[in-house]
């Protein structure tokens, strides 16, 4: 058990109406009452709301003081008349408060008023960390909550690392790893997607999932243990069936998981699209035109956009992230030589590929050589042919109109026409945008994987349920069978945080804000 008691400010830096600290640990609300004028906060039920004023026992006029006497008024705090005369005068409800204007609190010459606050009482166990916790409501200014803290400080609290709050929930056992990864999922969430895929870990979507898989595990391993036992006397005990059964539901439920991490990493990270093209195809244009504001400049200069520039459009609730890239041809100029390169980083990270070209400027060969150097099997490129307003007023050269899909089959599905400048065709970009995401969505788990950490655990632990299922088929080696069985265990136990170590846990806990 951790005896230390830490407060951090529980609200977004900067100026707010309010502002909450928040305190947790054995002395929260020894500590609290230290600096609180108001109630005995020692003396109240859990979960009630107290209004007073925070002070400063240790102020300026304090400090000219004796230390021993210095001491003394924080010890005694709670029971200095003073105090006491503030709680009889302050017995009345907070609604008699805004009534009546003569509650002010009578610091003595010791003291300094901080705020006027209100001051929530949580008592253990029944807490958000399942210590004592105590909130410190006060008047949003980072100043005030700067000055709350030290005094806080000075009266035996420790500052919160970043996500200590939640890393003691989970230390506590209230909560297990995949519900504490999901609270800061929640904090970051921008949609309503991610939002819901991280309430629904938080309620304990992947908790319970992991836990009927391990249960799987751990009936396939007293099988198992069976068949070892009464293997030497040659006598079938376990049920092959049965046993067969359970490798085959386990390989299932765990591919549908991991096949989930497609959909659940568009939905929490977004999906990245990546605009290309020669120079001048219209990419910026196009980008503009999904934005609908101006964001890249655009020119007829080729070659304007050097570097690439990123934007965000949501589209039903998934965020799109798309680059806008320097186009894409051999170059003498060594800056756009770095945006060249940069796009072609680009391409290898997006999941999405816009490839812009013009008749005007165009082959059909260039666009089946780009397609044929880029394809990837995780990547979709859509074709996007631009400028169509222009097609009429002259013949393409050397372009060949009857490009179409046919071409390349299995490289890419989607071929659309469209004005960036006239704003044509906009509309069926975004189409094949939401249906790349809805398609990813086709699948069995009922549980989203969103998380890297619980997608590599999953792979693992798949990884080693093949390799019972080869052993199993091929005749039992029981050292390979049991390391391969605790492997798998071991791999969803980590999901839960029931096998883990120091390292990662601070590197999960180490990436929460600060009061989380
Ligand atoms: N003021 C305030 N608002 C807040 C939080 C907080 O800590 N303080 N939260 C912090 O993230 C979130 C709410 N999450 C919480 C989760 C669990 C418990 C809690 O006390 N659980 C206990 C008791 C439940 C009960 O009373 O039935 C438990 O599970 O045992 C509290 C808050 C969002 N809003
Ligand atoms: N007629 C017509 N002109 C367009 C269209 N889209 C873009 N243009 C023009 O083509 C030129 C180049 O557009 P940009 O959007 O800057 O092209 P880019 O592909 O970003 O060019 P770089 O930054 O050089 O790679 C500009 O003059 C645009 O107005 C279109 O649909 N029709």
């Amino acid at each position: 058990m951790n005896q230390d008691t830490i407060c951090a400010i529980a609200t977004a830096n900067g100026v707010g109406a309010l502002g909450i600290i928040r305190l947790s640990g054995v002395d929260a609300v020894k500590i609290a009452q230290r600096t609180f004028k108001g109630k005995n906060l020692e003396e109240v039920p859990s979960h009630t709301v107290h209004y007073g004023y925070i002070v400063d026992g240790n102020s300026r006029e304090a400090r000219g003081k004796k230390k021993e006497e210095r001491t003394k008024i924080i010890d005694d705090r709670p029971e200095t008349e003073d105090v006491e005369q503030f709680i009889i005068q302050n017995e009345s409800s907070v609604t008699h408060h805004q009534t009546s204007n003569t509650q002010h609190p009578t610091p003595n010459n010791t003291e300094e008023v901080i705020d006027e606050v209100m001051v929530s009482v949580f008592l253990a166990p029944k807490t958000f960390t399942t210590e004592d916790v105590v909130e410190i409501s006060f008047h949003g200014s980072p100043h005030i909550a700067k000055k709350i803290l030290e005094v806080l400080v000075k009266n035996g609290a420790r500052l919160a690392k970043a996500g200590e709050f939640t890393m003691r929930a989970f230390m506590n056992g209230r909560i297990d790893l995949a519900q504490a990864e999901s609270i800061a999922d929640l904090i970051a969430s921008e949609n309503e997607a991610s939002r819901k895929v991280a309430l629904n870990q938080l309620k304990g979507g992947i908790t319970n999932e992991i836990s009927i898989l391990r249960n799987d595990l751990l009936n396939f391993t007293s099988l198992i243990e069976l068949e070892l036992d009464f293997g030497e006397e040659d006598v079938e005990f376990a049920d092959r069936t049965a046993m067969n059964k359970l490798l085959l539901n386990l390989r299932h439920k765990l591919s549908a998981l991991i096949e989930s991490f497609q959909y659940g990493n568009a939905l929490k990270n977004g999906v990245e699209v990546a605009i290309i093209g020669k120079p001048n195809a219209g990419k910026s244009t196009l980008l503009n035109a999904l934005l609908k504001e101006e964001r890249a400049i655009v020119s007829e200069i080729a070659g304007t956009t050097r570097d690439t520039i990123e934007e965000v459009i949501h589209l039903k609730g998934t965020a799109f992230r798309f680059v806008d890239t320097a186009g894409l041809r051999e170059t003498t100029d060594i800056i756009e030589k770095i945006g060249v390169t940069k796009a072609k980083e680009k391409i290898a990270s997006a999941k999405v590929l816009l490839y812009l070209y013009d008749e005007q400027d165009s082959t059909t060969a260039e666009v089946i050589a780009f397609v044929k150097e880029f394809h990837r099997d995780d990547l979709k490129i859509v074709l996007v042919h631009n400028k169509v307003d222009l097609t009429n007023d002259e013949v393409p050269n050397e372009f060949d109109s009857t490009l179409n899909l046919e071409l390349f089959p299995d490289y890419c599905d989607e071929l659309l026409r469209i004005s960036a400048r006239d704003q044509t065709g906009i509309e069926a970009v975004k189409t094949v945008l939401i249906d790349y995401v809805e398609n990813l969505k086709d699948q069995e788990s009922n549980v989203i994987i969103t998380n890297q950490r619980h997608y590599d655990a999953l792979r693992k632990s798949l990884q080693s349920v093949l390799q019972v299922e080869e052993a199993v088929s091929s005749g039992i080696h029981t050292e390979l069978l049991a390391y391969e069985l605790r492997n798998a265990l071991e791999q969803l136990g980590e999901i839960s945080g029931e096998f883990t170590n120091d390292e990662v846990l601070g590197n999960i806990f180490s990436k929460f804000c600060i009061g989380k």
